[in-house]
C-alpha cells in the first residue's frame, strides 16, 4: 500500500534533501510537500519530479507559524488523505542570529572545542519577535504550529491498529538551560532557537506517553551541522569558506553508532574518512517537565482556538 508522507519546510535544505531520499528509497510513496511559499514549493516539486518522474508529489500551502494557516492546511490534508504514515516536522527558523566572537575564540583553544562546533553552546543568540497571533515567532514556528498540526491531524495519525510516525528535526543546539517552563515561548531570553528545540525534544517524549497506545510514535533527530539557508544566514559566506577546515576537525572525532534507546535523539554525523553514520544520544529530559509542557501547550491551544 502507498505510504502517505507529509514534510513541513520541504522546499529547501534538509527538508528537500529528505524528500529526495524518501523518493529514492521508496517508489510507493505519496509525498506531500507542506510549504509556506507556493512558488518555492512548486520549484521543489518540479525538482523532485525531474529526478523521480513517476513519483506522486503533492503540494500543500502551510505557514506553520500561523494558527489560521495550520488550521486551514489541516482541513485540506483531511480532505485529501485518509491517513498519514509519516509526519516530518522539519520547518524551522533561527531569525537574527548573533555569534559571540569572544566566546568562539575562547572555545577554540579550550577542551570544549569539539562540543562547541557540535552544539554551538554559548555561541549563539537570536532576536525574536511577536507574530500576528501574538506568539513568539520562533516558538510558534519551531514548536507550537507543529503541535497544533498534530492535534488537528489526530484522526489521520492516531488510528487503532495502525502505526504512524512523527519525526521532529531537532538540534544538538537544544539545551535544557535555555528552556524555562515558566516562559515557554522564551519571551525573556536570547536563545529562542535552543529553547524551542529543547521543547520539541520534550514534546516528543510526552507525545509518546500519551499517544503510543493510539498508534502514534514520535522521535527526534538532529541532522548535525548542515550548510543550508539557515546556517548560511548566520555568517557572511566568505566566513564559511574560511572556517570550513576547522570544522572538519569536529567531524574527525565522530564515534560509532550505539544501541537504540527510547530517549535517544539520532544525530547524523560524518567520520573523518567521510563516512556518514547515525549516533544515538540520550536526551537530557525531565519527564515531569515534559508532562507540564504538554498540558501548557494544550491550554495554549484552547486559547488560540477561541480567538479563531
Ligand atoms: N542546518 C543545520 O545545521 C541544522 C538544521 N536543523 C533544523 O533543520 C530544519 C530545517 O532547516 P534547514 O534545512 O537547515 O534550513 P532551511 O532554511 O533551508 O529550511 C527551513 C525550511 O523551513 C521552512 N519554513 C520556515 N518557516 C516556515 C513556516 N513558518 N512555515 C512553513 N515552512 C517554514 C523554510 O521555508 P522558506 O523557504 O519559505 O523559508 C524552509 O523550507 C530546521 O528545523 C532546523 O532548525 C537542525 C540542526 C542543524
Ligand atoms: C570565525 C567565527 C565567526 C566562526 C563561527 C562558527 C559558527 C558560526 C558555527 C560553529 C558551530 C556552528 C553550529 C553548530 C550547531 C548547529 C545546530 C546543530 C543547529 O541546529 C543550527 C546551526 C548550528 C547552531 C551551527 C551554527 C553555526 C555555528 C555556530
Amino acid at each position: 500500500m502507498e505510504k502517505v508522507v507529509l514534510v513541513t519546510g520541504a522546499n529547501s535544505g534538509i527538508g528537500l534533501a529528505l524528500c529526495e531520499r524518501l523518493l529514492t528509497e521508496d517508489g510507493q510513496l505519496r509525498l506531500c510537500l507542506a510549504c509556506r511559499n507556493t512558488q518555492r514549493g512548486e520549484a521543489a516539486r518540479s525538482a523532485l519530479l525531474t529526478s523521480h518522474s513517476n513519483a506522486h508529489v503533492d503540494l500543500l500551502h502551510l505557514d506553520v507559524g500561523s494558527v489560521q494557516s495550520v488550521l486551514a492546511a489541516a482541513q485540506e490534508v483531511k480532505a485529501r488523505y485518509n491517513r498519514i504514515d509519516f509526519l516530518y516536522l522539519n520547518a524551522g527558523i533561527m531569525p537574527n542570529p548573533h555569534i559571540d566572537l569572544k566566546a568562539f575564540f575562547r572555545g577554540l583553544f579550550s577542551r570544549n572545542v569539539i562540543n562547541m562546533f557540535a552544539t554551538a553552546e554559548g555561541l549563539l543568540t537570536q532576536q525574536d519577535q511577536l507574530n500576528s497571533d501574538g506568539l513568539q515567532e520562533v516558538f510558534a514556528t519551531n514548536l507550537f504550529g507543529h503541535f497544533l498540526l498534530i492535534r488537528e491531524l489526530e484522526p489521520l495519525v492516531c488510528r487503532a491498529g495502525h502505526t504512524s510516525r512523527v519525526v521532529w528535526t531537532s538540534s544538538s543546539n537544544a539545551r535544557r538551560s535555555a528552556f524555562s517552563i515558566e516562559d515557554l515561548q522564551h519571551r525573556d531570553g536570547s536563545e529562542p532557537y535552543s529553547s524551542s528545540k529543547y521543547a520539541s525534544d520534550m514534546l516528543s517524549l510526552a507525545l509518546n506517553r500519551h499517544k503510543n497506545s493510539q498508534g502514534l510514535f514520535s522521535s527526534v533527530i538532529c541532522p548535525g551541522l548542515v550548510m543550508t539557508n539557515l546556517t548560511y544566514g548566520i555568517l557572511p559566506s566568505f566566513f564559511w569558506t574560511l572556517i570550513l577546515p576547522i570544522m572538519w576537525l569536529h567531524w574527525l572525532f565522530g564515534q560509532n553508532p550505539e544501541s537504540l534507546d527510547p530517549r535517544a535523539k539520532y544525530h547524523s554525523l560524518t567520520s573523518g574518512l567521510g563516512t556518514n553514520y547515525t549516533q544515538a544520544r540520550q536526551m537530557d529530559i525531565d519527564e515531569e517537565m515534559a508532562e507540564v509542557l504538554y498540558s501548557k501547550l494544550l491550554e495554549l491551544e484552547r486559547v488560540v482556538r477561541k480567538k479563531e
